[in-house]
């Protein structure tokens, strides 16, 4: 089984999305660690970021490993554990540079499917991102736009990560969801997908929803 996760900035897709795959003893891909790594990598080697060209290289070039176990994330990249510097503000300020070049997204979207394959032998993996539905897994078992308000979203950023100011949290959620928009439909529902506004539900009833529909497409398709 494949449940595929996309939504805007802040909506709690791998809070989310890593709950899911905890409880239904699934794996977890975040597919917005792949888009950091690829960036860490880039602004490490001091690569002009907007020579779309050479980030792509260092796309495919780039040796890299990403956990699938929800209860234990980590991303090494060349040898290098790359956890924690991935979630750092200034990675977080650039990325859409990287996830709006369309050669790095056919890279990284070949890499994500061989995971997403391998996953399927083990019974399956929660996928999350922003393309997960409409481009990487179109033939997902179960497929979730996941919503909140903006002011919910920039709060929870915000809870997150207590030294951004006010314009640092508006850059990371507003501009880059713009950023973002211009090469993935996240903003709307694709067919076949359910929409769940997260604003006023709690971490636990997002899971528990969500369980609850992986459960009932499951048993659906033991009926056909
Ligand atoms: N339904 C929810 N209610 C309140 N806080 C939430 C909810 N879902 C996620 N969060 C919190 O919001 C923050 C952002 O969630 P995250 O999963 O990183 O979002 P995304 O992956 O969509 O950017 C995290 O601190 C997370 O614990
Ligand atoms: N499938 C995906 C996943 C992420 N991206 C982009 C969107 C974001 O700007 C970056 C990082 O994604 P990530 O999910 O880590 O971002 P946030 O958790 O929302 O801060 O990559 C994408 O274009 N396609």
């Amino acid at each position: 089984m494949i449940i595929a996760v996309d939504g805007p900035s802040g909506s709690g897709k791998s809070s989310t999305a890593r709950g899911v795959a905890t409880r239904l003893g699934l794996r977890y891909l975040d597919t917005g660690a792949t888009y950091r790594a690829v960036t860490w990598s880039a602004v490490e080697r001091g690569l002009d970021l907007d020579d779309t060209a050479a980030v792509a290289q260092r796309a495919r070039d780039l040796e890299l490993e990403v956990s699938t176990d929800p209860g234990r994330q980590f991303v090494v990249a060349d040898g290098t554990d790359i956890t924690a510097a991935i979630r750092e503000p200034g990675i977080s300020e650039v990325v859409s540079k990287i996830a709006t070049n369309l050669d790095v997204r056919h890279e990284l979207i070949r890499r994500q499917r061989a995971i997403i394959d391998d996953a399927q032998e083990t019974g399956g993996i929660v996928v999350e991102g922003r393309d997960i539905a409409t481009v990487v897994a179109t033939d997902a078992e179960l497929k979730v736009l996941l919503t909140a308000d903006q002011d919910a979203r920039m709060a929870r950023r915000g809870a997150e990560v207590s030294s951004l100011t006010a314009d640092q949290l508006r850059d990371q959620i507003v501009r880059r969801d713009a950023d973002d928009s211009t090469v993935s439909e996240f903003q709307v529902a694709s067919d076949g997908a359910v929409t769940i506004d997260s604003t006023d539900l709690t971490l636990e009833e997002v899971i528990d929803v969500i369980s609850r529909l992986a459960k009932e497409t499951s048993a659906q398709g033991r009926e056909l």
